[in-house]
């Protein structure tokens, strides 16, 4: 059996009860952190509460080369991601190829981040449509700089359709973690580049480690969101579309938003 369990959001107690309890049960425990990451623990935190020794997976064993979801065949496997397991990640794919092996699997729900982000700031669920992620921009072995220009075009259009957009932020193995203001200079570049003017004056909430005791949430204009300091990572992006007026009141009580998004 191939178990998936959402660690949740931020330590090694935002696990299920049920997932734990899976953890006990199991004969191997393998965790992959290259997707999310939870910055309230350690592995050896993780270890000491859950009671089993955690091998931790790169991505290459996740995506290329998954010969581990073999043992599924025989003995009871757990695999470990921050937030819940299939949300913003492609672990179905691993699901599949342990069905396609005759592996019997499971999936055990955590807190997800996409979630997170509607309960901190009061923007609702529904109003949402197609997420997106800025990446790092990257250098080509001539020396050109490379920008992804997707994230702006998906914020625009969902924009356009009246639509809040999730933005998740990078995670590379050399850069780090993406912040918040990282990414929002990423957006204002290519806003220039293109002469569009279409970001500064509209209002986004960036939110720092959810799931922790004092997450930071905050609501602004881009043109003055991008200097604010939100502290260490995890950090997400919300670009809402038009607000609902119970929306704009929450970006305002429970985002420290500006008053004027109220008019
Ligand atoms: C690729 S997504 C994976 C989401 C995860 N599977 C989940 O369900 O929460 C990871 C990105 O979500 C955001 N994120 C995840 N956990 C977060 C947290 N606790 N606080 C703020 N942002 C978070 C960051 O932008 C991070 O780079």
């Amino acid at each position: 059996m191939l178990n998936f369990i959402g660690l949740g959001l931020y330590d090694e107690k935002d696990i299920s009860v049920k997932g734990l309890e899976t953890i006990k049960n199991a004969d191997k425990v393998y965790l992959e952190f290259y997707t999310s990451h939870l910055f309230g623990t350690d592995i050896k935190k993780m270890e000491q509460f859950y009671g089993k020794k955690i091998h931790v997976l790169k991505r290459e064993d996740v995506e290329q080369h998954p010969d581990w979801i073999d043992e599924a065949k025989e003995k009871n496997i757990v695999f470990l991601t921050g937030g819940d397991s299939m949300v913003a990640t492609t672990h179905v794919d691993l699901r599949i190829r342990a069905i396609d092996k005759g592996i019997k699997t499971s999936v055990i729900h955590g807190a997800s981040i996409a979630s997170a982000v509607c309960g901190l700031t009061g923007l609702q669920n529904y109003r949402f449509s197609k997420s997106t992620t800025i990446p790092f921009p990257y250098t080509t072995g001539r020396g050109k700089t490379i920008v992804s220009e997707v994230p702006y075009d998906t914020i625009k259009s969902n924009f356009e359709q009246g639509l809040h957009t999730l933005v998740y932020l990078d995670i590379d193995m050399d850069k780090g973690y993406m912040s918040i203001n990282k990414g929002l200079e990423i957006l204002q570049g290519i806003d220039k580049k293109r002469r569009e003017n279409f970001i500064n004056d509209k209002i986004a909430v960036g939110v720092a480690r959810a799931g922790s005791y004092n997450p930071v949430i905050k609501a602004d204009y881009i043109s003055s969101l991008i200097d604010f300091e939100f502290g260490s990572p995890l950090h997400i992006l919300a670009i809402p579309g038009p607000l609902h007026f119970i929306e704009a009141e929450a970006l305002v009580k429970l985002a420290d938003g500006p008053e004027q998004i109220l008019d």
